[in-house]
């Protein structure tokens, strides 16, 4: 799977002079591959409402997802004990997690890359028992060889260890590894590890945010991954 960048943007990776036979795909999950704003906002309005506190509405919880669920709870239930809130999180999470829908081009790149011989993973700041439940109610399962979490590494995002761990994994070198998030901590993460990195503005941050973090490319479309891969 070797290929040169060119100019035109579907292609530009770190430098268009840069050669690379990409065979590995990392991904974000929220906001990058599903919408799962509504379902987290469900959560989180039921919390809240045990707390008498009203609902919040998605711009809000928009700004609180990407850290994790520790950060999400502190943002939109402040003061609360993370050791009790975490845990009903958890459960009421899982019970609607169905309503939880792939974004628009998402199901087809994925089968896509995946039929033309790519190596797929995920690497999110959402606990990992929800990830694996969601790609199973999906039924994406399959497709992803490597699925990480918080709970899988010493540091989440925007540490660079669960792109390094699933790096390792896949036993591929850096320049051989895409990571394709939708927010400014996923093009941290992906610098850290040192890995090129595309973005799409499907999730918590607009074009003009993601452009000032400096991606290597800005999709419009989720199929641009896919000019990338030759067909096989
Ligand atoms: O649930 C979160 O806080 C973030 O999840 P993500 O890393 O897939 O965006």
């Amino acid at each position: 799977m070797e290929l040169s960048t060119t100019n035109s943007s579907k292609q530009r990776l770190r430098s268009d002079s840069e050669s690379l036979s990409l065979t590995s795909f990392l991904f974000d999950l929220d906001g990058t591959l599903v919408d799962s704003y509504g379902t987290i906002q469900s959560s989180v309005n039921y919390l809240r409402r045990g707390h008498g506190l009203p609902p919040l509405d998605l711009p809000t919880i928009h700004k609180a997802v990407g850290r994790g669920v520790g950060w999400l709870l502190e943002q939109t239930l402040p003061g609360c004990d993370p050791e009790v809130e975490t845990p009903l999180y958890h459960r009421h999470h899982k019970a609607i997690i169905g309503r939880t829908k792939t974004l628009p081009g998402v199901r087809r790149t994925i089968k896509s890359l995946y039929r033309r011989g790519c190596r797929l993973g995920i690497c999110s700041n959402k606990p990992l028992a929800l990830t694996q439940v969601l790609l199973a109610e999906l039924k994406l399962e399959p497709l992803f060889e490597i699925v990480l979490g918080p709970e899988s590494v010493t540091q989440r995002k925007p540490a660079p260890d669960m792109i390094e761990v699933a790096q390792s994994r896949f036993g591929v070198d850096s320049d051989q590894v895409l990571y394709v998030g939708d927010m400014t901590i996923d093009i941290e993460t992906a610098r850290a590890a040192g890995v090129p990195v595309w973005v799409i503005p499907t999730g918590s941050h607009d074009v003009e945010r993601l452009r000032e973090a400096k991606p290597d490319h800005i999709m419009t479309q989720f199929n641009e991954l896919l000019s990338l891969v030759p067909r096989r």
